[in-house]
């Protein structure tokens, strides 16, 4: 087996590596879970003292996911250093407004040619950064990878057959990754499309809220539709803008995720808009949920960026207005309808009027 610090391919043939999972919410534990089921050692970082021990004692996280025993070498721990620097392999599941401060802080931490896989779905505030970004930035000697796709943390705890995508640039980084997490009920597909792939997985939160609304309004089959639809369009003509490739919109990173979290209560983004939809006010919502909501974040985000670079994105603005301007829901609907009629798909027919 090669040195933990050389470049070469990481020899992932054996079971039985050294991995971290940074964060111990759902998606932290979802993932401790399956490579600890996959015979791993998973060094799992967390910042709360008695839910580590309550971990090591028990196996159960009982804030996160209640009802789930967390099975195999699962060593809990609120020492990230110790985490990290025990580990091949750091998977990273912080959300993103504290991505930055918990890398940074511990940057020394982390190895040259150490893999580090961001988990996160979501865009930083000051200067439209996804997590590859910053890691890229706090840590450039690591290898990076993103993981993004379908991935309610509820049902992969289940073992509920599930799909993901793994991008990065590094092949090595996109094997060791398929062959850490893939088993049977979780089948792990590659991509080199980074930013393509991370972007669609935070852009997918705020078309989330969008169908949870129109869920809670009863706007009915074909309204659901034409959201999930018109969201795929608008989501990649603004990350095609950005420089990611429009084929991975049909991917599981893109159109699958879309789809997930646009029809299941499960997703917690699509909860929230449910919420608003039935009258709740959005900080109760939030508050009520208890979880994070990257979705409600990101759209701030988008709607700043889109305005800045010129990408028409009506439902964004339309979820804009709902959430953070007080508009009503219902005349929000109908300004969307009655609104320039367009080009459907817009790669083979090329829209007519920009606004
Ligand atoms: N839950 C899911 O189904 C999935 C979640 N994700 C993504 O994973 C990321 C994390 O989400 P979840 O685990 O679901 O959120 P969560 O709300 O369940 O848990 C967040 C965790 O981050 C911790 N945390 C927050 N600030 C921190 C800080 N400054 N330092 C250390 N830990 C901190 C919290 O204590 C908590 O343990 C999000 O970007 C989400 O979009 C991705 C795929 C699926
Ligand atoms: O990203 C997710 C599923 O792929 C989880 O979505 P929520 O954060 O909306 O629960």
């Amino acid at each position: 087996m090669p040195e933990k610090n050389d470049r070469g391919p990481t020899d992932v043939s054996q079971t039985g590596h050294d991995v971290a999972v940074l964060g111990g919410g759902s998606f932290g534990s979802a993932m401790a879970k399956v490579l600890g089921e996959n015979g791993h050692t998973v060094h799992f970082w967390m910042r709360d003292e008695a839910q580590a021990d309550e971990i090591r004692n028990t196996g159960i996280n009982s804030r996160y996911m209640p009802d789930i025993t967390l099975t195999g070498d699962i060593q809990p721990t609120t020492s990230l250093p110790e985490a990290v620097g025990k580990a091949e392999i750091v998977f990273v599941a912080i959300p993103s407004k504290a991505f930055r401060s918990v890398i940074r802080e511990n940057s020394s931490e982390f190895r040259e040619g150490q893999i580090v896989v961001s988990l996160t779905k979501g865009i930083e505030e000051h200067g439209f950064k996804l997590m590859s970004e910053i890691l890229q930035e706090e840590i450039p000697r690591s290898r990076i990878g993103v993981l993004s796709g379908p991935n309610l943390a509820g049902e992969i705890v289940s073992q509920d057959l599930t799909a993901t995508v793994i991008a990065a640039k590094d092949p090595d980084v996109r094997r060791t990754v398929q062959e850490l997490l893939g088993c049977e009920y979780l089948r792990v597909y590659a991509n080199v499309d980074v930013y393509g792939v991370e972007l669609a997985g935070a852009l997918k939160n705020i078309y989330a809220i969008v169908a949870g609304l129109a869920s809670a309004r009863n706007l009915g089959e074909n309204a659901k539709a034409m959201l999930i639809t018109r969201g795929l369009a608008e989501m990649s003509r603004f990350a095609v803008s950005l420089g990611a490739n429009p084929m991975t919109f049909m991917g599981l990173a893109g159109v699958g995720d879309l789809i997930v979290t646009c029809t299941s209560p499960k997703s917690r983004n699509y909860r929230v808009g449910y919420a608003v939809g039935n009258g709740q006010a959005l900080d109760d919502a939030v508050a009520e949920l208890g979880q994070v909501a990257e979705g409600i974040y990101t759209l701030k985000l988008v709607k700043e960026k889109s305005e800045a670079i010129g990408i028409y994105m009506p439902l964004v603005r339309g979820l804009y207005e709902i959430l953070y301007d007080g508009a009503s829901i219902s005349a929000v609907i109908n300004s969307l309808m009655m609104s320039v009629q367009n080009s459907d798909v817009e790669f083979i027919l090329p829209r007519t009027i920009s606004q």
